[in-house]
């Protein structure tokens, strides 16, 4: 089965289960302007973690890593009227992008973009949190477990995205920080009582990759 083959079939899926959505299409486009990396979730995956929200009942949303908002919009849509959503970004320009997709979405009120390094933001914030969602510098991923494991209240979802890294999870001599940091983030689980996890691999339009989902006991 050919990368190309998983790409046909993930636009196939999106034709079939998403309505055409000037908004999300016109948030992909400001980022590509504007530089950012096309490093946002797809679209079925967007849609998968807002399906999670809902399913979930989520009032208070937890992102660590805002990009240009795509993940964002997608999580704050499943949010009810009086839901929110913290988002924690680095780079000010990729939160000033996040910030008009945001505010185009239409779901500014329920939205707070927190700037910074999330380590230095994530003790500022007040939880708990019922939904929280892991895609930010993958180096980090052990620490914003740790917090995100403080700040949920139970029976929360924590999802951790791009823990497959198109299989190069499993070679323990990697140099890559990132798969280094995948790698100390699913030993922590390994030893973790206070959350229940499972992995669900992924290919499609972003490659071979996967989410680590999980409720907090
Ligand atoms: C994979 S992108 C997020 C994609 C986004 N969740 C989406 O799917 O649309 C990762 C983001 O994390 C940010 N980031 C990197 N290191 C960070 C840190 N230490 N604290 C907060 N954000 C960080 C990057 O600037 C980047 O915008
Ligand atoms: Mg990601």
């Amino acid at each position: 089965m050919s990368t190309n083959t998983w790409k046909q079939v993930d636009q196939y899926y999106a034709s079939k289960l998403q309505k055409s959505d000037s908004i999300m299409e016109s948030v992909l486009k400001e980022n590509s302007e504007a530089g950012l990396p096309a490093i946002d979730v797809s679209p079925n995956q967007g849609k998968f973690l807002s399906l999670l929200a809902q399913l979930k009942g989520a009032k208070s949303i937890l992102e660590i890593g805002t990009l240009g908002g795509y993940s964002t919009i997608w999580l704050a849509r499943a949010l009810p009227e009086d839901g929110r959503l913290v988002t924690l970004e680095f780079s000010e320009t990729h939160a000033k992008v996040a910030a008009r997709n945001i505010r185009n979405a239409g779901v500014e009120e329920k939205v707070e973009i927190k700037v910074g390094a999330a380590l230095d933001t994530l003790p500022s914030l007040k939880g708990p949190f019922d939904f929280i969602f892991i895609d930010a510098d993958k180096q980090n991923n052990a620490n914003y477990l740790k917090w995100a494991l403080q700040l949920a209240q139970p029976g929360a979802v924590i999802i951790t995205d791009n823990v497959v890294r198109g299989g190069r999870v499993i070679d323990e001599n990697s140099e890559d920080e990132s798969v280094q940091g995948v790698r100390s983030f699913a030993e922590m689980l390994s030893r973790e009582d206070r959350i229940d996890s499972t992995v669900v691999q992924t290919v499609g339009s972003k490659g071979y990759d996967g989410f680590v989902m999980g409720i907090v006991k």
